[in-house]
């Protein structure tokens, strides 16, 4: 038998993998436990991916795209069953039950490790086990955030260089000082014994995604999906990175990030948090429909905040890509998108294949093809009574594609936030914008935020749950105390330099059923009026949750919307809030004692100011 030394030199090329001793330690381990038929070390490079993605296509996982239309480009077809993130199946092993919280799954480390244990044994038989040093956020910031995803998965090493610095560049600086590095273990969960045919997309029917936040450490086993399998975007650079900015005084947050260019040439950034499935991407990548306005994006799903030395708020996007919701993403809802996913060098998963060898999904075109094959594989036509692509289905894209990329999404020191908006998905009672009264009422929208549930969690689509700050699945610590953290993170900005915070909804419905706010570009007016409350120019309605645009401070000039539609997207409905306050109740007695005294005074303002 060989050495695991031995077929790293064999099949990587490099006689020395690493210097880094605690690397190659663990690296060793891994092998040891999964037993897998090669090491192979990631660098990263083109010729890499290109064997990687050539091997994928033989195994039946990848399909080569029309290379004329898609350069460059592939797409992937997931087991049926694994195709959402599985937030019951995802574990915070805290060493002590309570720093997990209540909105955490949890288990004691020890018996979750002894369990991972015993399903890693052996689960890379017959597999390559691919070692991907990856860094989240820029290679030269001032303190670099390193991570080392091991995976058996092919497509994850070529989704992984799509959505983080990846490889050769990543190693060596992680080796200069020996950096900590945040261990990402992943397993599809399906050995190949000898002679066994592989299937073309691998997976477990057992799932588990574990984080250990006092170790920094990831462990995800039995899953291929995104959301679960590319370890460096939830599970890192929210979950684990959530209790490294707790330790460390910073944020790191479900939100977009986007430059606003006002006539004037003024810049403005903001930042903006939706749960998943509900218009990061979109508004991140927005084309303004208002004259000489421009936007441009620096992020679409993570933002990890920090105070600058001025005392402002100052957001970096940690990610190098985008795992963008496919259906809805549409030349006439998102062409900045599909531009950038045009220029190729991407991985589609469950969407469906048209007949030319390019891909097709609900949404992406005003006319839908004649005849498709269908995510599962089958025959689709317009008579066909299911989608053609899954509704969570993806494309993967190198964020540089994006022709109205900021150059400052290149700058480390990332930028100054001047405003942070919190938003969901509900059909009725929110309305289109509210600006907050003051920090902390603002956190308080953002901690009683709320959200129909969609399709990007395995599960009912459609529930109104709490989703504090969009972080519901991702708060790697208590929430209460994560809470308490964005609460503390006030005392140490400077009162000039405060981001205003609003809660928005593109997705009111009229008494009529229609979505009340046309959206999409159109919420470049809501950008603008937001803009306008910050100079203090737009005029806004005092109302008992907050400031509402009063009559005609929205621009809607060349809008097919009148007044009284305005009107309705945007009015509070005393009753309607009265309504919900029962369900706020609820929600903020399940903090126990960890919930803020500053957003209990909040919620009995705003009970006293709705006259109950
Ligand atoms: N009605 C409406 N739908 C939107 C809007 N923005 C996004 N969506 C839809 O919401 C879904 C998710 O959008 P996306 O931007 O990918 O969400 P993300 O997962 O938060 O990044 C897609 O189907 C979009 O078409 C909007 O302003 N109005
Ligand atoms: C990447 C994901 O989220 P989002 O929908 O926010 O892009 C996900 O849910 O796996
Ligand atoms: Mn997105």
């Amino acid at each position: 038998m060989t050495t695991i030394a031995d077929r790293q030199v064999q099949d990587s090329g490099h006689s020395a993998p690493t210097t880094h001793a605690k690397l190659a330690q663990w690296v060793e381990e891994v092998a040891a436990l999964t037993k897998p038929d090669r090491v192979y070390w990631v660098d990263g490079s083109q010729e890499e991916n290109d064997r990687l993605t050539a091997q994928l296509v033989e195994a039946g996982t990848l399909i080569k795209l029309n290379e004329e239309k898609f350069p460059g480009s592939f797409a992937a077809f997931s087991d049926p069953s694994d195709v959402a993130r599985v937030e019951e199946q995802t574990y915070i092993c805290s060493v002590n039950e309570r720093d997990a919280g209540f909105t955490n799954n949890w288990m004691e480390p020890n018996e979750m490790k002894a369990k991972l244990n015993g399903l890693f044994d052996g689960a890379m038989r017959g597999r390559t086990m691919y070692v991907i040093p990856f860094i989240m956020g820029h290679l030269d910031a001032e303190d670099p955030k390193f991570g080392v995803e091991i995976t058996d998965s092919e497509y994850v090493v070529a989704s992984m260089r799509i959505m983080a610095r990846i490889g050769t560049d990543v190693l060596r600086k992680l080796e200069e000082k020996q950096s900590f590095f945040v261990p990402a273990l992943h397993s599809v969960g399906a050995p190949l014994e000898a002679g066994q045919a592989d299937v073309p997309w691998p997976c477990n029917p057992e799932k588990w995604i574990v984080h250990f936040p006092e170790e920094r450490s990831i462990v995800s086993y039995g899953s291929g999906y995104g959301g679960n399998a590319l370890l460096g975007k939830k599970c890192f650079a929210l979950r684990i990175a959530s209790v490294v900015a707790r330790d460390e005084g910073w944020l790191a947050e479900h939100m977009l990030i986007l430059k606003l260019t006002s006539p004037e040439g003024k810049d403005y950034h903001v930042a903006a948090a939706f749960p998943s499935a509900c218009g990061k991407t979109n508004l991140a990548l927005l084309d303004p429909t208002i004259e000489g306005w421009k936007v441009e994006t620096l992020g679409d799903d993570i933002a990890w905040m920090r105070v600058g030395a001025n005392g402002e708020l100052r957001a970096v996007n940690p990610e190098a890509g985008l795992f963008g919701v496919a259906p809805g993403t549409g030349w006439s809802t998102n062409p900045n998108a599909m531009r950038a996913i045009e220029k190729g060098n991407s991985v589609f998963t469950n969407v469906a294949l048209t007949d030319d060898g390019g891909v097709w999904w609900e949404g992406m075109t005003d006319e839908t093809p004649a005849h498709l094959t269908d995510w599962l594989g089958n025959d689709w036509t317009p008579e066909s009574d299911r989608p053609a692509a899954h509704p969570n289905s993806r494309f993967c894209t190198p964020i540089a594609q994006i022709d109205m990329l900021s150059d400052e999404y290149n700058d480390p020191q990332g930028v100054k936030i001047d405003a942070i908006l919190f938003g969901g998905r509900r059909k009725t009672t929110v309305p289109l914008v509210t600006q907050a009264r003051s920090w902390t009422s603002g956190v308080f929208m953002g901690s009683t935020l709320s959200s129909e549930t969609t399709a990007a969690a395995a599960g009912q689509v459609g529930l109104v749950r709490r989703d504090p700050m969009a972080m519901l699945p991702f708060i790697g610590y208590d929430a209460g105390d994560y809470l308490n953290h964005w609460d503390s993170i006030r005392s140490h900005l400077a009162e000039d330099q405060l981001p205003q915070i609003f809660l928005v909804n593109w997705f009111r419905r009229t008494s009529e059923g229609g979505f009340a706010w046309p959206g999409f570009g159109e919420n470049s007016r809501v950008l603008k009026w937001a803009i306008e409350r910050l100079e203090g120019k737009a005029d806004a309605v005092d109302t008992p949750i907050g400031f509402v645009p009063a009559a005609g401070s929205l621009d809607i000039k060349g809008l097919d919307l009148s007044e009284d539609e305005v009107a309705e997207a945007t009015h509070v409905d005393v009753d309607e809030w009265c309504a919900e306050l029962p369900g706020i109740e609820e929600w903020f007695a399940r903090f126990g004692d960890s919930l803020p005294a500053s957003l209990r005074t909040e919620l009995d303002e705003l009970t006293a100011r709705l006259g109950r």
